[in-house]
């Protein structure tokens, strides 16, 4: 796909369902009583692949077009899928549904695409295994495909080594068949959106500080699920209008969950013209609408216990540094590495190919801005994230950008072209 410079933005979008919160809904109304009604789901390939799984596992799961309705049979109704289970290039599907089936009476075998097979599961291995799961890799790199025997399991007390809502999620659903409480502490607080929706549907579900513990066996109870725009998705929109002339963009129906809006902090801190509008805190998902308009962005450090609220967005954030007057620092953000492709070394390797000065760094990047951006052939590694930041950059970079593998945008927000192509003007 071809990109060239833009005059300005203007107009509404309105964002896609959360890829996060959509992805929970599935898994929590499968193991729940009744029938959960989901609306504004998220039908990027990702969650489709959760959807997937949950079928194979016996779940009857009917797309009515306006809502997902997913008819759960409880915590101790799946049964054994008659195939392999395919997670796709989701690792949240991969390591949330391990924990689930870790408390099965029955074996499944667990796979996913290429990128997910060089993903890391040993992070998820390792604390299930501890509470007594049987889970191997079946290629022996700590990778999928994963085989894993569910176990009666035992109730841990697990401290992470990276915040990762992927690794405490899995473990919290593993301590729903738990013999005793289970819990997680993280180095600093990731996402909590299963903590939140476990207790909205029955759970007991507690957070001190970092550290999250489930009471085991609840009764858990089919829901209605409004699923809020995915910030992450927000992000190259919150992007663009900063960094395109001329430019005002109003961005309706964002999540605006305090764990997930570290790029709204980062904004402040880079002098961004952001406005939080139609705030509303009435769920457990708090949203609002953005306005944004074209900034004088300044250069920033990005670290600590900031990075988790944002690691999606990293990318996309790197594309505004290259806009800055001055020196962004990214630190602390070695996860990006294992993503679904090395987001450091592939974002390096792209903006400096588009005339961006980046030096990648062991735990993150260092970007001085204000060079202007010329246009380059971009290899997406067939990473979301990376195709759509890349878009935001080439409609402000001089001559042609061509982004290949363009079409890995499905996976987390299959209109993204779409609704970049109506507010260009
Ligand atoms: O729990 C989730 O829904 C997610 C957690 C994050 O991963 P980690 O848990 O690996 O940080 C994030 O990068 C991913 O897109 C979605
Ligand atoms: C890392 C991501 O997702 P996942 O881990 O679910 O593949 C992402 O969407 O950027």
């Amino acid at each position: 796909m071809k990109f060239t410079r833009t005059q300005s933005l203007h107009g509404e979008i309105t964002i896609p369902g959360d890829k996060s919160i959509s992805h929970r809904a599935v898994m929590f109304g499968s193991l729940a009583e009744g029938t959960t009604e989901v609306t504004g789901f998220l039908r990027g390939a990702d969650c489709l692949s959760t959807i997937d799984c949950f079928r194979r596992l016996g779940i009857s799961i009917e797309d009515k077009g306006e809502q997902i309705l997913i008819h759960g049979k409880g915590l101790h109704g799946l049964s054994a899928p008659d195939q392999i289970l395919d997670a796709g290039n989701s690792g949240t599907t991969t390591r949330l549904i391990s924990g689930i089936l870790s408390g099965q009476t029955f074996e499944t075998t667990l796979t996913g695409d290429a990128s997910i097979q060089k993903r890391p599961m040993g992070r998820i291995m390792e604390p299930l295994s501890q509470m007594g799961a049987s889970i191997t890799s079946l290629s022996g790199n700590g990778c999928a495909p994963l085989r894993i025997d569910g176990r009666p399991l035992h109730g841990i007390h697990y401290t992470t080594r990276v915040a990762s809502a992927q690794v405490k999620s899995s473990i919290l659903l593993a301590g729903l068949y738990a013999d005793a409480p289970t819990s997680v502490t993280e180095p600093a607080l990731s996402r909590n959106h299963s903590e939140l929706m476990l207790n909205f549907f029955g759970a007991e579900v507690k957070t001190e500080d970092t550290t999250a513990t489930i009471q085991p066996e609840p009764k858990l109870a089919g829901q209605k699920v409004q699923v809020p725009g995915d910030i992450s998705s927000a992000a190259y929109f919150i992007a663009a209008g900063c960094i395109t002339p001329d430019s005002e963009i109003l961005i309706k129906n964002v999540g605006t969950n305090p764990t997930r809006d570290g790029i709204l902090r980062v904004c402040e801190m880079m002098n961004a013209d952001v406005t939080r509008l139609h705030e509303n805190a009435d769920s457990g998902e708090p949203t609002a609408d953005l306005l944004v308009r074209t900034s004088s962005l300044k250069g920033c450090t990005i670290e600590g216990a900031l990075i988790p609220t944002l690691i999606d967005e990293l990318p996309v954030i790197a594309v505004m540094a290259c806009f800055a007057e001055g020196t962004t620092v990214i630190r602390d953000a070695a996860e990006l590495k294992v993503k679904e492709s090395d987001r450091i070394a592939v974002m390096t390797e792209n903006l400096t190919a588009m005339g961006a000065r980046v030096t990648a760094t062991y735990d993150g990047m260092i970007i001085e801005g204000g060079h202007t951006l010329h246009g380059a052939v971009i290899d997406s590694h067939l990473d979301h994230r990376i195709a759509m930041s890349f878009a935001i950059a080439a409609l402000n970079a001089d001559g042609e950008t061509e982004i290949q593998g363009a079409d890995c945008v499905n996976i987390s927000y299959p209109e993204f072209y779409r609704d970049l192509l109506k507010i260009q003007k």
